[in-house]
């Protein structure tokens, strides 16, 4: 082990006296992978805001190549080496994935853009793609782009902003294996030439195989630190949670009915060819494909927000055409997006708005809502989906994103929908509160309703539905119960690109 490339020495920071970074001490060291773990809410992506200048810490010291440092803005921890990409991508929707890749170096380099040259942007980034594998025209716009496309494409704006200490937070939670193959390739790149790298994760299986060392936080406060190849899963999980081990994959015995969604033949320019399938009461129905294959365009299309070009949707034996998410919620069908920064959040408001603002006529008691009735279900819900911290009145935008994504499903699971379509439910959520989401699922299941779960983690698939489709090209190549599926099966299959 080298010498540390970057040294945080009892830093504290007080967040509104509700959360409290406890004296913490860390190192990192040069050509290390840190792997940091901890619950949902535990401080990860705080401590990290507070080394790149997002968040000024009240005491304690930073050192950075042996120097003091304290950064008050980003853009000033960029200058000086420290590269931090936040786990909601933030790149330019209206700018071209080449622009987004490069933006530095327009912003930088060139004194007026009008003069950059377009076609030699678009060639650095066409080789830079090709070298590391990555299939994505340099020319699309962001705004097209998938969650894990962009994902792929906040790793490479690190790969190319040539920073020293490189900061990834859950860079890959919305990644599946192949995708995540292609990152893993860029991250040995980043080893050799970076001089130390963070890594925020909550994907349990990847930490061995990215880390050399592994730090815990809980509550605000450092746990531990460790070798990874010392130190085993669930003495990590348990350094994590308090509570004892809970089944990673509670499944219900329940046997599906009839069926109450038909796809017929669906069309959907450009991606989607021709798919077909169907959903039946009270079954959990997986859905995964690599990046590009059209999972979320399929959810967007039974959800009414994309254009269908051809073919029918029936529920419950009605032919159905939905123009507007509202026409889709009229039948029972509720889409959880992916993107829940983008499509699902109200960042301003509080958690009770958020949680019971698509719930409002369920709460309505003559001329008013009736809100001691609202406060006590959401009330229950903080409570068995362990939000935190989980006052009425907090502010979602201050919320760390597993918690806001559990507010997110607070607010459909209240809906008590027909259908749901979950575009990764459990995305940057961590070990212990996934499996109080797949207990919520359960539940909804049990109450008679029916779920289309899109996930990139096959092990999710597996463990949670009873029947796996999976999307390769734009088509549904493979229709299976989940008896007969396995990881390889599957992969095989998301390989085949019909
Ligand atoms: N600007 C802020 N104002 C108030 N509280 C904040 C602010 N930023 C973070 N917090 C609080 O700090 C705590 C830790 O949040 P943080 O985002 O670091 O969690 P995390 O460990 O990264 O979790 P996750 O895995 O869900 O992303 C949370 O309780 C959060 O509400």
């Amino acid at each position: 082990m080298g010498h540390p490339v970057l040294s945080l020495k009892n830093v504290t920071k007080n967040f509104a006296n509700e959360f409290f970074l406890d004296h913490i001490s860390l190192e990192l060291f040069e050509g290390e992978v840190h792997v940091l773990l901890g619950e949902n809410g535990s401080g990860k992506s705080a401590l990290m805001k507070t080394i790149c200048g997002l968040y000024s810490r009240d005491s304690g010291d930073i050192e950075l190549f042996g120097k003091s440092v304290n950064f008050e803005t980003f853009h000033e921890a960029r200058k000086n080496g420290v590269f931090y990409q936040h786990q909601d991508n933030q790149l330019f929707e209206n700018l071209s994935v080449a622009e987004n890749v490069y933006f530095d170096r327009l912003a930088t380099t060139v004194p007026l853009l009008r003069f950059f040259n377009r076609t030699r942007l678009d060639a650095d980034c066409y080789r830079l793609f090709k070298e590391l594998r990555i299939d994505i025209s340099p020319r699309s716009c962001v705004r097209d782009l998938g969650y894990a496309q962009r994902q792929l494409l906040s790793a490479v704006k690190a790969y190319v902003s040539g920073a020293q200490i490189i900061i990834f937070d859950e860079p890959t939670s919305a990644m599946s294996e192949i995708e995540r193959d292609i990152f893993f390739s860029l991250l040995d790149r980043l080893r050799v030439r970076a001089k130390g790298i963070f890594y925020i994760s909550h994907r349990m299986d990847e930490i061995k195989k990215v880390g050399d060392r592994v730090s815990v936080l809980h509550k605000g406060r450092l746990v531990s630190t460790n070798f990874i190849h010392e130190i085993d899963r669930s003495t990590l999980v348990g350094m994590m949670i308090e509570e004892p081990h809970q089944e990673r994959y509670p499944r219900l015995r329940i046997k599906p009915g009839k069926s109450i969604l038909e796809v017929r033949h669906l069309v959907s320019k450009p991606i989607l060819r021709d798919v077909s399938f169907s959903l039946r009461k009270q079954e959990i129905l997986g859905i995964t494909g690599l990046m590009g294959s059209g999972r979320t365009l399929l959810s967007n299309c039974l959800f009414g927000v994309a254009e269908i070009s051809d073919g029918e949707i029936v529920v419950d034996g009605k032919k159905k055409r939905f123009d507007h998410p509202l026409n889709a919620m009229q039948s029972g069908l509720i889409l959880i997006p992916e993107n829940r920064a983008q499509n699902g959040m109200f960042p301003p408001l509080d958690l009770l708005t958020n949680s019971t603002i698509a719930t409002l006529s369920r709460f309505k008691d003559g001329m008013h809502l009736n809100e001691p009735y609202m406060r006590q279900l959401a009330a229950e819900y903080v409570k068995r989906l362990r939000i935190s911290p989980g006052q009425h009145d907090d502010i979602l935008r201050f919320y760390s994103g597993g918690n806001q994504q559990k507010v997110l499903l607070t607010r459909w699971f209240m809906y008590r929908a027909k259908i749901y379509i979950m575009d990764e439910p459990t995305r940057g959520v961590d070990a212990a509160a996934k499996v109080d989401i797949y207990n919520a699922i359960n539940d909804l299941i049990s109450k008679g309703a029916s779920v289309i779960l899109i996930s990139s983690e096959i092990e999710e698939i597996l463990g949670m539905c009873d029947r796996v489709l999976v999307l390769a090209g734009g088509r549904i190549v493979c229709d299976l119960p989940r008896s007969e599926a396995s990881k390889e099966t599957i992969l095989d299959y998301a390989t085949s690109d019909a």
